[in-house]
C-alpha cells in the first residue's frame, strides 16, 4: 500500500494537486478537511458553538451523515468553523480512526491512497511513503482563492475580506496545542507561490519517483 501524504496551508492548492496525483497513480483520494468542514457546518446547523467541546464531539460522532459534496461546505465561513472544531483534540481523535484506516484500506480495492490536510505527514500517516508539504504566501492564496469564488468580476473588497479570513485560520492552525500545522520533518517543502498547477504537478511527480 502506498501513502502520498499533502499537507499545508487553507488554499494552497493541496487539494488540486492530491486529486491530480490520485488520478495519475489511480489511487484513492482523502480531503480530509472536508471532514473538519462537516463538523464545523453541522454545529452551526444544529444552532451549537464551534469553541463548544460537546456540542463539537456530538457533530463530530454523526460526521458519516454529513453529504460531503454539500456545497455550503466549501465557503470561507465553513472553513472557519472547520478550524475553529479542529483545534479540540477530542474533535481529532474522532476522525483520526477513519482517516488511518482510508489510508490502509483505500476504497475501490486501489493500491494507494493521496490524503491531503494539515497533519497527514506528522500524526495521521507518520510512516507515509511520500510527504509533500505546500506553500504559497498568503496573499496569493487569497487571490486564488478570489478567483476561484469571483472569477476576474470580484470587488476588491471581497479580496481583502478572504484574506483577512486565511490568515486568521492560518493563524489558529499553526499554533494550536493540537495537531498544529507544520511540516512533518522528513517531508518535502514546495512553494508554489510561482508556479502554475501544472508545473506544481510536475514537481511532485519528479520528487514522488525520485
Ligand atoms: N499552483 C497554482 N496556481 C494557480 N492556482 C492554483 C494553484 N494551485 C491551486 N490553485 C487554485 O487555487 C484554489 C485553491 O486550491 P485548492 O482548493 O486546491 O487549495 P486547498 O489547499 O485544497 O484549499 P483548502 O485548504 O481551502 O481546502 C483553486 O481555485 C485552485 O484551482
Ligand atoms: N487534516 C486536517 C484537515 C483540516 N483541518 C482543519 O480543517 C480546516 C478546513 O480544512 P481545508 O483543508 O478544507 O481548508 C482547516 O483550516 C483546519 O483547521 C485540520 O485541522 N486537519
Amino acid at each position: 500500500m502506498t501513502v502520498i501524504a499533502i499537507d499545508g496551508p487553507a488554499a494552497s492548492g493541496k487539494g488540486t494537486l492530491a486529486r491530480k496525483l490520485a488520478a495519475h497513480f489511480d489511487y484513492a483520494h482523502l480531503d480530509t478537511g472536508a471532514l473538519y468542514r462537516a463538523v464545523g457546518l453541522s454545529v452551526l446547523r444544529a444552532g451549537g458553538r464551534t469553541d463548544n467541546e460537546a456540542d463539537a464531539v456530538a457533530a463530530a460522532g454523526k460526521v458519516a451523515e454529513v453529504d460531503l459534496t454539500d456545497p455550503e461546505l466549501r465557503t470561507e465561513s465553513t472553513g472557519a468553523a472547520a478550524s475553529k472544531v479542529a483545534a479540540i483534540p477530542a474533535v481529532r481523535q474522532i476522525l483520526l480512526d477513519y482517516q488511518r484506516d482510508f489510508a490502509a484500506h483505500p476504497p475501490g480495492g486501489k493500491a494507494g491512497a493521496v490524503l491531503d490536510g494539515r497533519d497527514i505527514g506528522t500524526v495521521i500517516c507518520p510512516e507515509a511513503d511520500h510527504k509533500i508539504f505546500i506553500t504559497a504566501d498568503v496573499e496569493t492564496r487569497a487571490k486564488r482563492r478570489f478567483l476561484e469564488i469571483f472569477g476576474e468580476d470580484g470587488a476588491p473588497d471581497e479580496y481583502e475580506i478572504i484574506l483577512a479570513e486565511l490568515r486568521e485560520r492560518d493563524e489558529r492552525d499553526m499554533n494550536r496545542s493540537a495537531a498544529p500545522l507544520k511540516p512533518a520533518e522528513d517531508a518535502h517543502l514546495l512553494d508554489t507561490t510561482n508556479s502554475d498547477i501544472e508545473a506544481v504537478f510536475q514537481k511532485a511527480l519528479s520528487l514522488i519517483n525520485g
